[in-house]
């Protein structure tokens, strides 16, 4: 019965309870004492034992007298035997408590309230495990002292800050135990130890009696001895093995942080202390969900979860099977996940605890979810059946997007026809859709997918369909630089109609139009439509558009970024594709809705994605996360999560208006397979830890296979999509590598840790109707992850900051292009310096060049000059799959 058998008995959930006491393990005679020890006689043990239980016992009543009445304290010394950057920590030994046969941890870390006290002194750093208990209702307490093998031990508590500091190889730690009322795991505890004594007794005896038990404890303690980890101290009492490593792992992170919070607590002390003044009644009724049991539980887990290697994980049966979901051709596979089955049961009591499911029905029925705007958050009904009813303000606005979607068809319809044709009367086959952000990238990101979907060349054969986002004059040179104005049709996307970046693009895309055509108000009529809400209706008829036939509106209760459903993405893609593709992808969009809002959570793709997303970031503490499509089509995807998620979590405040005190709002990015293998996979092998989304299909857009080679070029993409989720999961040990013949040196930097998470997305094909589906298990997940939080996932009040600063500096600008001799004097000397040092060396600004004759507008020359060179060097601009017109050329 060596200590490293009673270490091991510990490990796992289902093992027999460790008759732990820690008076056992400190009894136990140390190696050196071990030969004297079974030389007594089975009563000269006993005797010694009795003697020792009356120190104990003498002792233990000297430190009641000491103790606080109120307050409760437990102090473990332990062996050092890990290094933390500056900081030499102390094993917490949450083994040394028992767990009980339901698989929970148990143990007095149950406590109210935990927390860690540490101190250096003469080089040596030691550390204390406090646990203080608030609980005035205690009934009963009991203490015992024990041996441990440490150098030097100092206890610092928190409250006091009173230092006990005993110096010696085998000092003594003092252990006082106080039992709140409750049933408690110390209650588990303290009834095991009594009901085991007699059995520890007895095994130690046998134990100790047996010469190849002796034997074998000295052969671990020596191969411990020998053990060469580097920065990691074992203590010499304890077998080295792949539990130890675990509880290293655990322990550092726990102690950590939990170090981390208490700096932070302390930073937050003042907060604190001005909000308690306020008289913040707010927050007791409304606590964070951290303060919930639900949320507490899980972070206990976490320390479970923490002893075990994906590696292990992976070859459960059990979970495998349950770890997927399937709903309409999309299998989400989640075994990949640091989690368990048990995990998942957690998360599900969170999400019960935080109402998920009735907030998902908030939000689909139209409630005001988005408060701090006032306004519903309705992107499903953007994609409802027309004889569905959703009411906002009594509306049913399920009618009134049908009409607008009916008004774009219509158009679209008329101007692939060439019923609607230009000014001049060409055909409109050019189509530059002018926005930024949500106006922006998602309709890109489903332009890209569509340009290689078999349906989508043949319906876009004659049509061009370009975005103008970035207020930078280069894009305007790249986007319409050789595009036939005449033939170009100018959509303006703008929720708002007045971001800056956009209206200045659509004043220029104005400008060029006149510039070619004229500067004829019916130009701008022929030549430019509008998608805007419903609200921005007066500011579209002050640009000059035909509100009556060229503005498809949408409304306030469509955020930005969740808006490609509406005439956002409607109009530039059924101009481009045709109305017929933009509804499937609709369709997609409601299949994954009506998932969402029915399916069980165990069942459901959104929700199952989203709690993990939580579990992820705020209880592991994975800060970043990866989108990687197996599709080059979805190059634009990862853009288009960056700004749903980013926008819509990165957030501090909940919606009771308290500051959060857990990590929320993950960093996304992420690139097409295998592209992303081969620039950044590096880090996620072995740098830093990032939860990847692999997205992969079972067929391909277009698949290509020569006829030399095996397999095709679709296999060899998704070879990799089926391997990388693997090698992150699962590493590769040091042996695996020396088994490759590598040379020593060598081995350590070719070792994988592995144990990194990853889920797997497959769907059949990449059509209009499957990234439908994608967009909306995107959307869905966000949402979770901001109902699980606490946060408005719908409002971006952090852009407006920056908006405002720009419109400042503009005002200096304005001043400093007036005269020469300006200086400017900014709200700091920083910015002073390098708005001068920038207004200095850009005197040849268009807007100051005097050479133009006062008829040119300087906004479009540019534009102009490169038409020109064209016209020198007698090229036609080149044309996409000429329908016969004008062939692009300009007058
Ligand atoms: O559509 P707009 O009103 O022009 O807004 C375009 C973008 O502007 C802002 O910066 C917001 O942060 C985005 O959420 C929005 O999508």
């Amino acid at each position: 019965w060596s200590p490293a058998s009673l270490w091991r008995l510990g490990r796992g959930p289902r093992m027999r309870p460790i008759p732990t006491n820690l008076r056992v393990l400190a009894e136990r005679p140390l190696a050196a004492e071990s030969s004297s020890w079974s030389s007594m006689t089975p009563e000269e043990r006993q005797e010694k034992r009795r003697n020792k239980k009356q120190n104990q016992q003498q002792q233990q009543q000297k430190q009641q007298e000491q103790q606080h009445p109120k307050s409760y304290r437990m102090f473990h010394a332990v062996p050092i035997y890990t290094d933390f950057n500056d900081v030499d920590l102390v094993s917490t030994a949450p083994d040394f408590f028992p767990f009980p046969d339901d698989g929970e941890i148990v143990s007095p870390y149950d406590a109210h309230e935990r927390d860690f006290a540490f101190e250096m002194k003469e080089g040596t750093v030691t550390t204390a495990t406090e646990t203080k208990m608030e609980d005035s209702h205690r009934s009963s307490s009991s203490s015992f002292s024990s041996k441990t093998h440490v150098t030097k031990t100092t206890s610092v508590t928190a409250d006091d800050a009173s230092t006990t500091t005993t110096s010696s190889s085998l000092s003594s730690s003092s252990h006082t135990f106080q039992e709140p009322t409750h049933r408690s795991s110390y209650e588990y505890y303290t009834q095991y130890s009594q009901n085991q004594q007699d059995e520890v007794v007895l095994l130690d005896d046998e134990d100790d009696n047996d010469d190849d038990s002796i034997s074998k404890r000295h052969d671990n303690e020596n191969s411990l001895r020998n053990l060469q980890v580097p920065q990691i101290h074992l203590p010499p009492r304890l077998v080295p093995n792949v539990a130890w490593e675990h509880h290293h792992r655990a322990t550092t992170s726990f102690v950590h942080e939990r170090l981390q919070r208490r700096r932070g607590q302390r930073d937050q002390t003042i907060d604190k202390q001005q909000h308690q003044l306020e008289g913040d009644t707010k927050r007791k009724r409304s606590p964070l969900v951290s303060a919930t049991p639900e949320w507490q539980r899980l972070e206990l887990h976490k320390l479970e979860i923490e002893n075990q290697h994906l590696r292990d994980l992976l070859k459960d049966e059990e979970r495998s099977q349950a770890m997927f979901a399937e709903h309409d051709g999309v299998y989400l596979d989640y075994s990949r996940q640091r989690a368990t089955l048990k995990t998942l049961q957690l998360l599900q009591d969170l999400a019960k605890r935080q109402r998920l499911e009735e907030r998902i029905q908030d939000m689909v029925s139209g409630k005001t979810i988005n408060f701090t705007e006032k306004r519903a958050v309705l992107h499903t009904a953007l994609r409802a059946d027309p004889d569905e009813q959703i009411f906002v303000d009594g509306e049913n606005v399920v009618e009134d997007v049908h009409q607008v979607l009916n008004q774009i068809k219509t158009f679209t319809e008329g101007v692939r026809s060439g019923n609607i044709r230009g000014y001049t009367g060409k055909r409109l086959r050019n189509i530059i859709s002018v926005g930024i952000g949500g106006s922006y990238l998602g309709p890109e990101f489903l332009h890209e997918v569509l340009k290689t979907e078999p349906d989508g060349i043949n319906s876009a054969l004659g049509y061009n369909l370009r975005f103008l986002a970035n207020v930078d004059p280069v894009d305007v040179e790249r986007t319409c630089a050789d595009l036939d104005p005449e033939e170009t049709l100018i959509i303006v996307v703008s929720k708002t109609f007045t971001t800056a970046e956009t209206m200045l693009n659509a004043r220029t895309m104005r400008q060029w139009l006149w510039d070619f055509m004229g500067n004829d108000k019916e130009v701008v009529r022929k030549h430019v439509v509008a998608c805007a809400s419903v609200s921005a209706t007066d500011k579209v008829k002050e640009f000059g558009i035909d509100t009556n036939n060229y503005f498809f509106r949408f409304w306030d209760w469509v955020g930005g970024r969740y808006s490609v459903c509406s005439a956002v993405g409607a109009v530039p893609i059924s101009l481009m594709y045709g109305f017929d593709l933009f509804e499937q992808f609709l369709k997609g969009a409601q299949s994954i809705d009506r998932h969402f809002m029915t399916a069980p959570m165990d069942k459901n793709i959104p929700i199952i994605m989203g709690l993990l997303g939580v579990w992820n970031h705020s209880f592991l503490g994975y800060k970043t996360r990866t989108t990687l499509p197996y599709a080059e089509a979805l190059l634009r995807l990862p853009s288009h999560i960056q700004q749903l998620d980013m926008e819509s979590n990165g957030k501090v405040m909940t919606r009771h208006g308290i500051e959060v005190d857990y990590p929320v709002g993950e960093i996304d990015f992420g690139e097409p397979g295998t592209n992303g293998q081969h620039s950044f996979f590096q880090l996620l092998h072995m740098g830093q830890t990032a939860p990847c989304d692999f997205i992969g299909f079972c067929q391909s857009q277009h698949d290509l296979c020569l006829d030399d080679e095996s397999l095709s070029s679709h296999d060899e993409l998704m070879a990799n999509f089926f391997a990388q989720p693997d090698a992150l999961a699962n590493g590769k040990t040091a042996d695996e590598v020396r088994a490759e013949g590598i040379e020593e040196d060598l081995v350590p930097h070719r070792t994988f840790k592995g144990n990194r998470p990853s889920m797997s997305l497959l769907l059949p094909k990449l059509t209009a109707y499957a990234t439908g589906q994608l967009l909306a298990i995107y959307e869905h997940r966000t949402a979770v992850q901001g109902f699980i939080w606490d946060i408005n996932s719908f409002d971006q009040w952090g852009v407006e900051l920056g908006k405002k600063l720009a419109n400042d500096v503009k005002a200096h600008l304005v001043d400093a292009r007036k005269s020469e001799d300006h200086v400017i004097e900014a709200s700091n000397p920083a910015s002073s310096r390098i708005l001068n040092y920038y207004v200095n060396n850009s005197r040849t600004n268009a807007c100051m060049n005097s050479d133009m004759s006062p008829n040119t507008n300087p906004l479009t020359r540019v534009t102009r000059k490169t038409h020109s060179d064209h016209a020198r060097a007698a090229l036609t601009p080149p044309i996409q799959h000429d329908l016969g017109g004008s062939i692009g050329k300009l007058s």
